[in-house]
């Protein structure tokens, strides 16, 4: 199977104030091609959640269109529930459910598969992330990055057709941090992952993405390709 193309076509977002429309995103514009990762750069409140929960499916689009593929996911007056768009997220905030175990964790958006196809695919992607161990411990009983990579295998457990990572590294310390970065990336690369990563940090982009944008004003000032190394 081809990895979808994500195409967003001249968004504009805003939020309902008690002073009328707070227009956030104006002209936003990108195209990522299936299988590649694209890095969100920007200074703080300039849009970058914004644009990423409106491609979850979020927020309304007030102009413009997202685009997966052939699905059309928004457009003022369209708008296809999130549970519908095979996006997959994952946040600054670990989320876990913390009365659920590692394995139950990423269980949890393989519901409606039959109990031995969980199974095995919770086994695979525990081993993916490399937990295979942590399969019946709670959140609490793990380190943060630890947590993180469980908090991706439950994002990818589904098969997402996009995920969406928001600051997922921000609550991690250098190293940790570090050492995360370059391996969600080898493991979206390896599985062919098409992902969306917002972050503050240069050289988390640098090391994550295909491509990088920076935001300002509301739209993408760049959308600049990067070589991947061979
Ligand atoms: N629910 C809301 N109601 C009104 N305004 C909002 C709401 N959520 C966000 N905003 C405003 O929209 C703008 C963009 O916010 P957003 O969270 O998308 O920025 P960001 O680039 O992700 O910032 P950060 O890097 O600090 O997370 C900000 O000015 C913010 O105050």
């Amino acid at each position: 199977m081809t990895a979808a193309d994500l195409h967003i076509d001249h968004l504009r977002l805003g939020y309902d104030t008690p002073r009328g429309l707070h227009t956030v995103v104006d002209g936003f514009s990108l195209t990522l091609e299936g299988g590649h990762i694209g890095c969100l750069l920007g200074p703080s409140g300039c849009g970058k959640t914004t644009v990423l929960r409106a491609v979850a499916g979020f927020e309304p689009v007030r102009g413009g269109h997202i685009r997966l593929g052939d699905q059309l996911l928004s457009a003022p007056g369209v708008h296809l529930a999130p549970e519908r768009r095979q996006v997959g997220m994952v946040f600054q905030e670990y989320a876990l459910f913390p009365h659920l175990t590692a394995a139950q964790n990423v269980a949890f958006g393989l519901r409606r598969q039959p109990r031995p196809a969980q199974e095995a695919r919770v086994r695979e992607l525990l081993g993916v992330v490399g937990l295979a161990e942590a399969a019946s411990r709670y959140p609490h009983e793990l380190s943060g990055g630890q947590q993180q990579r469980i908090a991706l295998a439950r994002a990818l457990a589904p098969a997402p057709a996009l995920l969406l990572m928001d600051e997922p590294f921000s609550n991690l310390d250098g190293a940790t941090r570090q050492n995360l970065t370059v391996q969600v990336r080898d493991i979206l690369r390896a599985a062919g992952q098409t992902a969306i990563l917002v972050t503050h940090h240069e050289a988390e982009a640098h090391t994550m993405a295909d491509r990088i944008g920076v935001m300002h004003n509301g739209r993408l000032a760049q959308w600049r390709e990067m070589a991947r190394p061979v």
